[in-house]
This record gives structure tokens, C-alpha cells and sequence, in this order.
């Protein structure tokens, strides 16, 4: 989400009243494609007017994509022309009916690339290997800055996988960086244009600098991954330019599915999906896109004090008017029953695509899936009504950890891996006592979501990514 620079300059910011709304509560209805229904009526309040805002512009459109050094090398052949209808043109069907047909052709474009023949022409093989190598060490050290749970459970998948998983999360922070990083205020819409085309050139490719060299091997490596994901986290960028308000939930679930959901579908190919899976392709890239977009709406239940400080909404608008919640409310944080009762429905919603990204997370390699698994933010989101921890939650967060350990010495076949998986489990305890609050939730000592605590956290304790690159040289330049 937006940085405090750009908000601040960012038209669209206006505190619009939606006072006048009429108050009922909202209930998620499970299985009905993420809706929340008015409770005892199927009728929906009115859709208000969509708050659009034009694009930022910047003195600067060069933004920071300037200062890397230029890098030839590797070839890849144009990437398939993915024929879908651009996700911006007016919805004729739901955007959530789009991205779902979206992640199918995917699904189906990963299963023919998968038939083909694997790929030969790498720039490891044209006597550049030793730069390569550099180029995916640093992406891991990138992984590792920012992510370090994350980083140590990819030691657990093969390192062709490990490489390529690090290059696409450099290219996602990178991208997320764009908008939300120290330079974010020179982000014009031509710098992310830029950006764009420097990526199709990475397909092509001919990257720019090492890490989309790295980028640029990775998808070479695995022809399955597609750039129709990567284009669509830029748009899910743009959108952060040019709206601070999203109408309706499907308006909202368009932008989760853009920068968030996106990074399952460049990912599943890489993970592979394990030999003993039954599950059709199409299930488990809906899952993989359904973990996108529970944890970003986690993100945004996490951070909804800190972006309306920023003068931003992540919140449907017609689901707070049926509440009525006004903006003033929210940008007062008032918390109220209808609050605490409109939070309770936004957790439930969450937690189902939760349920959901398991159904698909399951069918994966088996190496593959503790690293997913340690993506999951759904433990900072607490069970609606309940504040404190209970002995039965407690009960269950600890089933939780004993699982994941479980889950670690499970996906180890033989002796060596055996200990190469204690090993790593021991690694990732050091790390959680060394760092205190590192991806996975409770038992790691997150912020917790409560209906009412997002207001009220403290931002510079919510957000250790964006914290921690503060003050840092800027390696995504
Ligand atoms: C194991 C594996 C392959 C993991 C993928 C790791 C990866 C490539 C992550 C990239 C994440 C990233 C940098 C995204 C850029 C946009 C962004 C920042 C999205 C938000 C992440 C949270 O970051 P943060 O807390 O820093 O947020 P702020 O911007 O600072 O506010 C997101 C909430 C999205 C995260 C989404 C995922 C990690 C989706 C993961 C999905 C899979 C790995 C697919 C799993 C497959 C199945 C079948 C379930």
C-alpha cells in the first residue's frame, strides 16, 4: 500500500461522509464468493460513487529504475499471448468471475508448457555462470533481509526452485517498492510503463541489470511461468496510484487478486505440484491465488489505521455504508459495535480464503510446502469476539506449531534430509528468537487482528518489511 509521501500529494484523499447510510449488519456467506449479505435481507445498500483519482504525477519519471548496470545475456522467445479481455475494460461478469477464468487459462498454459521439452539456452551454459550465481545470491540475501522465516524454509526445496523462487520475490518487492518504498513519491505512471517494458524484456530476455538477470534465467529455467501475472502486479501498482477508495468488494478483490494474488500464480510452476496429487492444476492455482488474496486482505485489516492516516480506504465502501461506518469514524477510529461487528465479517472472509489456499497448498511438492505455509498471516487474524486468548486458543495455537513441526520432518524422505529438516527447524527457532516477530503469526508474537486493534497498533510495529528498508542503501535501484 501507499507510502505517507505519496498519499500526501495524492488527490482522491477527501474524508467523504457516508453517514446518511442505512445501519444493518453484514454477515459472510460462506461459499458465496467472498460476499458479505445485509443480515435478514438480500438487498445490498447503495453502490456510492466510485472515489477515482487521477494519477500522481512526479517531476521525476525516471523514478528509481535508472542506476543499474545494463546486462546482456540470455534469450528467451516471446511469451504466449495470454487472449484475455484486459482486467481493466467495464465488467460485464464479476472481477472475481474474471481473475477466476484468468487463473484457469494460466493453469492451462502451465500444463502445455509443462509437456515441453525443458529449455537449454541459460546463461549458465554460455560461460556467464559465475555472474549468475552472484546475481541469485543476491536475491537470497534480499530474501533473507526481508523475509528470513520465509528464506530458511526455501533452503528445504531443490536449489534450481530455491533460486528462482528468490528472483521472482526480488521482482515482487521491487515492483511493491515502487509505490510504497522511500522513493515512492517519484512513481509517476510513466516510471511503472517503464518498468513494464523492462520486464517484457526480461521474457525476452534481455535484462537490465543482475537481479533481472536472475529474473531472466529463472523464467527461462521454468518455461511455465508466465508474464501475464508479473503485468498484472503493475496494474495492482497503478491502482495504488490512482484510487484511494475501492466501491465494492469486487473492486477490492480485483486489486488483491493484482498484488498479491498474482505472486501464487508465479510461483506455482516453480513449486511444482507433488506426484501423488489427484487435484486437477485449476485447484491448486485457485488456491495459490486464494493465499494472495487472504494475506493481503489480512494486510489491509492489519494496517487500517495506518492507511487512513495516510487518507486511504482499503475497505469496501458499500459494505460500510449497509454497517454505517462513515469515513469520519474511520478516520477517527471510533471503534463501535457496528465496528466491531463489520471487522467480524471482514475476518471471516479472510479466514475462507484461507481454507481455501489449504485445499490447493496440500497438493504441493512436498518441499514446497512449508515454505508456502510460512506465508500465511492468517494467525494474526483473531476469532471474532475475542480479545484475550483463551486456554482452547492457546491449546490450538500450540497444535499449530507442534503441526508445522510435523509438517517439516514429514517432507524429508531419507536420513540426510531428516537432518538437514531438524537442522533447519532449529534454524528457524534461532530466527524467531533473534528477530521476535517474524512471519507466522501468534505464537511468533505478531500484532494480533482484532475486530477493533488495527486502529490502534502501533504502525511502526506493523510493518517490519517497510520499517526495515528505511535508512537502508537502496538495493532495489
Ligand atoms: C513459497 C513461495 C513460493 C512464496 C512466494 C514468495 C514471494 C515471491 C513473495 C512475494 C511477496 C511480495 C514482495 C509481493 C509484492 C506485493 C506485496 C507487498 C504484497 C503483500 C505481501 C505482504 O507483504 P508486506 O507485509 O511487506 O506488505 P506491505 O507492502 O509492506 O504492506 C502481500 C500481502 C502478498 C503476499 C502474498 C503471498 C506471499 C502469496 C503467496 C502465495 C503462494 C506462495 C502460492 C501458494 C500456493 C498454493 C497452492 C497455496
Amino acid at each position: 500500500m501507499l507510502s505517507t509521501a505519496r498519499a500526501a500529494s495524492s488527490p482522491g484523499c477527501g474524508h467523504r461522509p457516508l453517514s446518511d447510510a442505512p445501519r444493518r449488519a453484514l454477515v459472510f456467506v460462506p461459499g458465496g464468493g467472498g460476499r458479505l449479505a445485509a443480515a435478514g435481507s438480500g438487498v445490498h445498500g447503495p453502490r456510492p460513487h466510485s472515489l477515482v483519482a487521477r494519477a500522481a504525477g512526479s517531476s521525476n519519471p525516471a523514478g528509481c529504475l535508472e542506476a543499474a548496470v545494463p546486462w546482456s545475456g540470455i534469450r528467451r522467445p516471446a511469451p504466449p499471448i495470454v487472449d484475455d479481455a484486459p482486467l481493466s475494460s467495464p465488467p460485464a461478469v464479476s472481477s472475481e468471475e474474471r481473475v477466476r477464468q484468468l487463473v484457469l487459462k494460466q493453469a492451462a498454459l502451465a500444463a502445455a508448457a509443462a509437456a515441453r521439452p525443458p529449455r537449454t539456452s541459460r546463461l549458465a551454459g554460455r560461460g556467464d555462470a559465475g555472474a549468475l550465481d552472484a546475481a541469485f545470491d543476491r536475491c537470497g540475501a534480499v530474501c533473507k533481509e526481508y523475509a528470513k522465516t520465509f528464506y530458511l524454509a526455501t533452503q528445504l526445496m531443490t536449489p534450481e526452485r530455491r533460486r528462482a523462487i528468490w528472483a521472482i520475490y526480488v521482482w515482487c518487492r521491487r515492483t511493491d517498492e515502487l509505490v510504497d518504498g522511500p522513493n515512492a513519491a517519484h512513481t509517476s505512471a510513466l516510471a511503472l510503463d517503464r518498468w513494464e517494458s523492462r520486464l517484457e524484456d526480461v521474457f525476452a530476455g534481455r535484462p537490465y541489470d543482475m537481479l533481472d538477470a536472475a529474473l531472466a534465467d529463472a523464467v527461462a529455467a521454468f518455461p511455465a511461468v508466465d508474464v501475464r501475472p508479473f503485468q498484472d502486479m503493475i496494474e495492482g501498482m497503478r491502482m495504488d496510484l490512482a484510487r484511494s477508495r475501492y466501491a465494492t468488494f469486487d473492486d477490492l478483490y480485483l486489486y488483491c487478486y493484482r498484488v498479491a494474488g498474482t505472486v501464487g500464480l508465479m510461483t506455482v510452476p516453480i513449486m511444482g505440484v507433488s506426484p501423488d496429487s489427484g487435484a486437477e492444476l485449476g485447484t491448486v492455482y485457485a488456491g495459490a491465488l486464494a493465499l494472495g488474496v487472504a494475506n493481503q486482505l489480512t494486510n489491509i485489516l492489519r494496517d487500517v489505521g495506518e492507511d487512513a492516516r495516510r487518507g486511504r480506504i482499503y475497505l469496501p465502501q458499500d459494505e460500510l455504508a449497509i454497517a454505517g461506518i462513515s469515513e469520519a469514524d474511520i478516520f477517527a477510529g471510533r471503534v463501535t459495535n457496528a465496528w466491531r461487528s463489520f471487522m467480524k465479517g471482514q475476518i471471516a472472509r479472510a479466514r475462507s480464503y484461507f481454507r481455501q489456499a489449504e485445499q490447493g497448498a496440500a497438493e504441493l511438492n512436498q518441499e514446497s510446502r512449508w515454505p508456502v505455509r510460512q506465508t500465511y498471516t492468517h494467525d494474526i487474524l483473531q476469532s471474532p469476539h475475542k480479545t484475550k486468548p483463551k486456554f482452547r486458543d492457546m491449546l490450538r495455537l500450540k497444535c499449530n506449531f507442534f503441526c508445522t513441526g510435523l509438517g517439516i520432518s514429514a517432507s524429508i524422505p531419507a536420513d540426510p534430509g531428516r537432518d538437514r529438516g531438524q537442522r533447519l527447524r532449529q534454524l528457524h527457532q534461532e530466527s524467531l528468537r533473534s528477530q521476535g516477530q517474524e512471519a507466522g503469526g501468534a505464537a511468533q508474537g505478531l500484532p494480533q487482528i482484532t475486530e477493533e486493534a488495527s486502529f490502534f497498533a502501533e504502525p511502526s510495529s506493523l510493518n517490519s518489511f517497510r520499517e526495515r528498508s528505511l535508512g537502508r542503501p537502496v538495493w532495489y535501484n
